[in-house]
């Protein structure tokens, strides 16, 4: 069998010219949906995620705005620009990209976010109502995620979705998605025994652990359908996934490419979020 790519940056285009013409709409009513990225320090690799974030953010018509701040910046001062954020009644979405400078606890800054404006979804009363089904701004990459197996109409009830990667970023919240649309969640790690055997029994695998290429055919069932979540930076520049692609396609039924996968979605869904954070917070549908 040769798998069928699913491509993340096609689906993407597609859903940005839904969200143009949905945002054409709310600016008649007087609302343009707002995003304000924090950028704290200057990692090359968040440089290059925030742009595609304001690039992507004005094909749909959605204002986005950009606060850098340097890497010695203090946590009690992002802290107060969050506050300033919150309270900000034109700003709809905040995201503060992450990795954070060291002297920056990550969860604090987090929970500082207003829940109504968190459209990473990352704050614990987000990431609650994901546990329990409630309407709530989805984490982006896992909502990416969804939303591709979705577009290819592939049956996640009842199928054994395995995740490897439980980062609160990526691998535990698109297990509870997939659990939520009645999967059977298995999760590995590094401390996982046999991986192999396990990766081996799934209908549906997700790879997100970030070592490139450690993923090969051996990890993977005769039709599975196989996401690559990994965005690793290979020392000719180029980018590549978790998954070994070129022997993996051969096996799976279904399969995501890195780029032009799911690093796309994320963007997408982004978008998506900050767009329900503006009508939520407006009263405006
Ligand atoms: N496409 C996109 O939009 C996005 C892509 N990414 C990419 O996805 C990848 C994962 O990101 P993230 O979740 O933030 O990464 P983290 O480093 O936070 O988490 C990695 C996870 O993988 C597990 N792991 C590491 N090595 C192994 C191994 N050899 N076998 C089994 N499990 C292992 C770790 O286990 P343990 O918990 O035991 O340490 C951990 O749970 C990265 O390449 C990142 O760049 C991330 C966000 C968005
Ligand atoms: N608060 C926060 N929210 C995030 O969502 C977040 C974050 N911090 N920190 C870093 C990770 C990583 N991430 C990606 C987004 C887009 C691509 C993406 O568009 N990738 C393109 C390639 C881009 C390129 O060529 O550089 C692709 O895969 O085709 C990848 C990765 C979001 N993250």
């Amino acid at each position: 069998m040769t798998a069928q790519i699913i491509n993340g940056k096609e689906l993407s285009a597609e859903l940005k010219q839904e969200m143009k013409v949905e945002v054409e709409g709310l600016k008649q009513k007087g609302l343009t949906p707002h995003l304000t990225v924090v950028l704290v320090g200057d990692n090359p690799a968040s440089k290059s995620y925030v742009k595609g974030k304001e690039k992507a953010a004005e094909i749909t018509g959605i204002s986005s705005s950009l606060i850098e701040l340097p890497s010695s910046t203090s946590e009690d001062e992002l802290l107060q620009l969050i506050n300033e954020l919150n309270d900000d009644k034109s700003v709809h979405g905040i995201l503060v990209q992450l990795p954070l400078p060291d002297q920056i606890r990550e969860q604090q800054v987090i929970e500082a976010i207003h829940p109504d404006k968190d459209v990473d979804g990352f704050h614990p009363s987000n990431i609650g109502k994901m546990m329990t089904g409630e309407d709530t701004f989805l984490p982006c990459t896992p909502f990416g995620i969804i939303t591709m197996l979705k577009s290819k109409a592939i049956e996640m009830e009842g199928k054994h979705a395995v995740v490897i990667g439980r980062s609160n970023i990526v691998g535990k919240p698109v297990g509870q998605l997939l659990l939520n649309e009645n999967a059977t969640v298995t999760y590995c790690h590094s401390k996982t025994k046999n991986m192999k055997e396990i990766a081996a029994n799934a209908d549906i695998l997700i790879a997100a652990i970030g070592k490139a290429h450690a993923i090969t055919a051996e990890y993977v069932k005769e039709g599975a359908v196989v996401i690559d979540v990994g965005i690793n930076r290979q020392p000719d520049g180029k980018l590549t996934g978790d998954v070994d692609f070129e022997s993996v396609k051969e096996i799976a039924s279904y399969i995501t490419p890195v780029p032009k996968g799911v690093g796309p979605m994320t963007i997408t869904m982004l978008l998506k979020n900050t767009i329900k954070a503006a009508k939520g917070l407006s009263g405006i549908e």
